[in-house]
């Protein structure tokens, strides 16, 4: 682009990809080093996940995760973008209340942090609460099939949207967030066909985190994404590299070389 200024994603490319069949990748990024590397690699959008809490603060969960925690990485993805639409997050305890309280903590993630869109979770049980924040002006993602806020009350790591009353759950929430006048809606570990049905049925585009090909975008969690989560991975995540190995490869020559003294050497230190 002319002197460097790039175009920025906006919603409406995100509308205009589902009609044209175009796909949206989208990443989690917790911090400004990441955010800059997949931005100029072309990412569309990047979300601050509240995953953080698993990938940067070491809680087994979400739930423990604060605004207070997420604002600063918020900040950090923000400000280190050119065209990437940045999503931040809502963690748990944030918005269940009701619209006021949605909308509180919505402002203070685009009053302190950049961001250009906020996400939370919940399909019916949440429509009030997009409704409210949308009507103030600010575009929301929407998260439905597996929510890892609610993963105590779904029992574990579950599908959802599978066969049955299931896949009329996930229509119903899609429905009703759409409704509420989410921008796009998330949809993490439901079945393909199940996904397909949904973006089929919805004007909005639909992003897949593990839920199968047939969605307008997808979405994985970065760290999983480049083999830097160690532990179990879902079967959904495709990994894109082997960070872990390569930084393990790392910590151990470096070791090795100031054990022998190979490290520093005279090109890596100073002269008098
Ligand atoms: N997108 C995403 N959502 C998450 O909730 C999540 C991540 N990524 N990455 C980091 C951790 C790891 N998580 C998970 C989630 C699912 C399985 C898993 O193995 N699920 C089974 C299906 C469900 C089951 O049988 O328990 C699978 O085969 O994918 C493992 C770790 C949760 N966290
Ligand atoms: C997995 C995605 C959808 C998410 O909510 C997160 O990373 O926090
Ligand atoms: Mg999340």
């Amino acid at each position: 682009m002319a002197d460097g200024v790039v175009k920025r994603v906006r919603t409406r490319h995100f509308q205009n990809a589902k009609e044209q069949g175009i796909p949206i990748t989208g990443l989690t990024s917790y911090d400004a080093l990441t955010a800059g590397i997949f931005d100029r690699a072309g990412i569309d959008f990047l979300l601050v996940g509240d995953s953080a809490g698993n990938n940067v603060l070491g809680y087994d969960t979400t739930l423990p995760v604060t605004i207070d925690h997420l604002i600063p990485l918020t900040r950090a993805v923000a400000g280190a973008v050119q065209r990437a639409l940045v999503v931040a997050d809502m963690p748990f305890g944030s918005y269940e209340t009701g619209p006021d309280e949605a909308l509180h903590t919505a402002f203070r993630f685009m009053k302190e942090t950049g961001a250009h869109a906020v996400k939370l979770e919940g399909g019916v049980r949440s429509a009030e609460q997009i409704r409210r924040v949308v009507a103030a002006g600010i575009p929301v993602m929407a998260h439905i099939g597996f929510t890892p806020q609610s993963e105590h009350q779904l029992g574990g790591h579950v599908i959802q949207g599978r066969a049955g009353s299931g896949v009329e759950q996930l229509l119903a929430d899609a429905h009703a967030v759409e409704d509420a006048g989410a921008f796009a809606v998330v949809m993490e570990m439901v079945p393909a066909e199940a996904a397909k049905r949904v973006t089929e049925e919805l004007r909005i585009p639909t992003i897949s985190v593990g839920a199968g090909p047939h969605t307008t975008g997808q979405l994985l969690v970065w760290t999983d994404w480049a083999g830097l989560t160690t532990g179990r991975i879902p079967k959904f995540v495709k990994k894109y590299a082997e960070l872990a190995e390569i930084l393990d490869g790392a910590a151990k020559a470096y070791i090795a070389d100031v054990a022998a003294g190979a490290y520093p050497d005279a090109e890596h230190s100073y002269d008098g």
